[in-house]
């Protein structure tokens, strides 16, 4: 099939008619919906859903440039974010405008290659506790790794970014997080949504309980806050964290971040921080288990770097296998799956009109598939991502942290937690798939494992 659409003609894509049959189909399973449009019409499809307001979904690499970086300004986060919106408000995920480049401003340093290489030391002292719990197992026994991981970076998260120890709440967070990624998945898929909003959000399934799941995780934000710790003797950096940077920081007239402005920003880091990197965990012990041979690579990086010991800062870039093979489950597996954005003004991708208001989907988990970019593109190959291993490789073909301005804050801080985690389970365990194998992925919010994630826990 040929991937690109020529230059001046009429894009492809279903017609009119085809509408309902293909909302059918998002709402049953919009990641197969799209993997399905892409197969049928190539990597630039126009859907006509509503009249003058055309989705288009963009699988090339340079689509993906195109998008988020070359006329990133021209387009802004999709109406399709409004039920995240709802939850995380105007956090730095959902914001806009002058409010986005404020707080963007104020929480970019606390991500500085500095501030976050301060963190390792916490990091792997929570993982050497989590994993802790593990070593009292039998041989043998069946653990739930994606709950594991879950808890595992929200405590992290928790205690680099708030000072606060979640261990105690996690659980309710981790659950109030994933409640709010399903229920915002149906809302996504309503097709009331995108003309009216507010109504297709109330007719969503769910909508009360849901309701009551925002009041929860507002009750532990709110508590965060009120118990912000003076003395900061036992936070990880011995310094300011996210949450007095919050705290401290005036607008320019003087004034401090009102408590709906503070509660939206905890809101997304707890969210944006946690879930991210135990999806990506998550798929790569599912990974491993079923290529022995990355594992055994893995295990013999791990034990040339560590000896045994636990890892600090300065393993980090010697690990090398370790941060290939995550970069690799992110490729395959996006917790992003797709990035969406509406047009402000009138473009030109591909030669093909993008009418202002329009929204364009660019899905990662299609772009990182793309055969410009990748040879074996299903195929579980880390090599791909060794040093100088592909230098020709279009920057824009792997885009797990999405880019631009509006590129993850937290990817070192994701790459350093993960990077840790990975060398540590690997020196304690190796994990196999239980019967059933390898899961199918679930597109939320995140790609996560249908039904989660269990796995047989052998002793190394
Ligand atoms: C493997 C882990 C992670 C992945 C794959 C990931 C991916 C992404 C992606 C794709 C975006 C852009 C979304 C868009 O363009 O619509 C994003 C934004 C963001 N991420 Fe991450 N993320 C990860 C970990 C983290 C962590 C650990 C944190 C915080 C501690 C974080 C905080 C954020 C924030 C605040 C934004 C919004 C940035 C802005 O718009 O200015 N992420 N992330």
């Amino acid at each position: 099939m040929t991937a690109t659409t020529p230059a001046g003609r009429r894009p492809a894509g279903p017609g009119a008619s085809q509408v309902p049959q293909l909302l059918a189909a998002i709402g049953r399973d919009p990641l197969s919906a799209a993997v399905g449009l892409y197969r049928r019409y190539g990597d630039l499809v126009r859907v006509p859903l509503l009249p003058r307001r055309p989705l288009f979904l963009l699988c090339h690499p340079a689509h993906a440039e195109h998008v988020l970086v070359a006329r990133q300004d021209n387009y802004r986060k999709a109406a399709t974010y409004r039920p995240l919106r709802v939850f995380l408000g105007d956090g730095l995920v959902t914001s806009e405008g002058r409010l986005w480049e404020r707080q963007r401003r104020l929480i970019q340093p606390m991500f500085s290659h500095r501030r976050v290489s301060g963190f390792v030391p916490g990091m792997v002292a929570t993982i050497g506790r989590t994993l802790r719990e593990w070593e009292g197992r039998p041989d043998g026994a069946l653990v739930h790794v994606s709950e594991t991981m879950s808890l595992l970076t929200l405590t992290i998260v928790g205690e680099a970014l708030f000072g606060a120890d979640l261990r105690g709440t996690g659980a309710r967070v981790s659950a109030a997080v994933t409640g709010m990624q399903d229920f915002a998945t149906t809302a996504m898929r309503n097709p009331l949504l995108l003309p009216a909003p507010r109504l297709g959000l109330r007719t969503t399934p769910g909508y009360r309980t849901w309701r009551g799941t925002v009041e929860a995780v507002d009750e532990v934000v709110a508590q965060l806050a009120a118990e912000r710790r003076s003395a900061g003797q036992d936070r990880w950096t011995g310094g300011k964290d996210l949450l007095d940077a919050l705290l401290e920081a005036r607008h320019e007239d003087g004034s401090a971040l009102g408590p709906r402005q503070l509660r939206d920003e905890i809101v997304t880091f707890l969210m944006a921080g946690h879930e991210t990197s135990a999806t990506v965990l998550t798929w790569t012990c599912c990974l491993l288990a079923a290529h022995p041979a990355a594992r055994r690579r893995l295990e013999e990086e791990v034990e040339a770097v560590l000896s045994g010991r636990a890892p600090e800062l300065a393993d980090m870039d010697r690990l090398v296998w370790t941060k290939a093979v995550l970069s690799e489950a992110m490729r395959l597996y996006p917790p992003f799956w797709t990035l969406e954005r509406d047009a402000v003004d009138d473009d030109e991708i591909d030669g093909v009109h993008v009418p202002a208001g329009s929204t364009l989907a660019v899905p990662p988990y299609l772009v990182h598939r793309h055969p410009s970019a990748w040879e074996n593109p299903e195929g579980f190959d880390p090599s791909r991502f060794l040093p100088d291993a592909a230098p020709g490789r279009p920057r824009h073909a792997f885009i797990p942290f999405g880019g631009g301005r509006r590129g993850c804050v937290g990817n070192l801080f994701a790459m350093l937690e993960m990077t840790a985690a990975v060398a540590m389970l690997t020196q304690r365990f190796r994990l196999e798939l239980a019967p059933g194998g390898v899961p199918r992925p679930q597109p939320t919010v995140t790609l996560r494992p249908r039904g989660g994630l269990r796995m047989v826990l052998r002793h190394r």
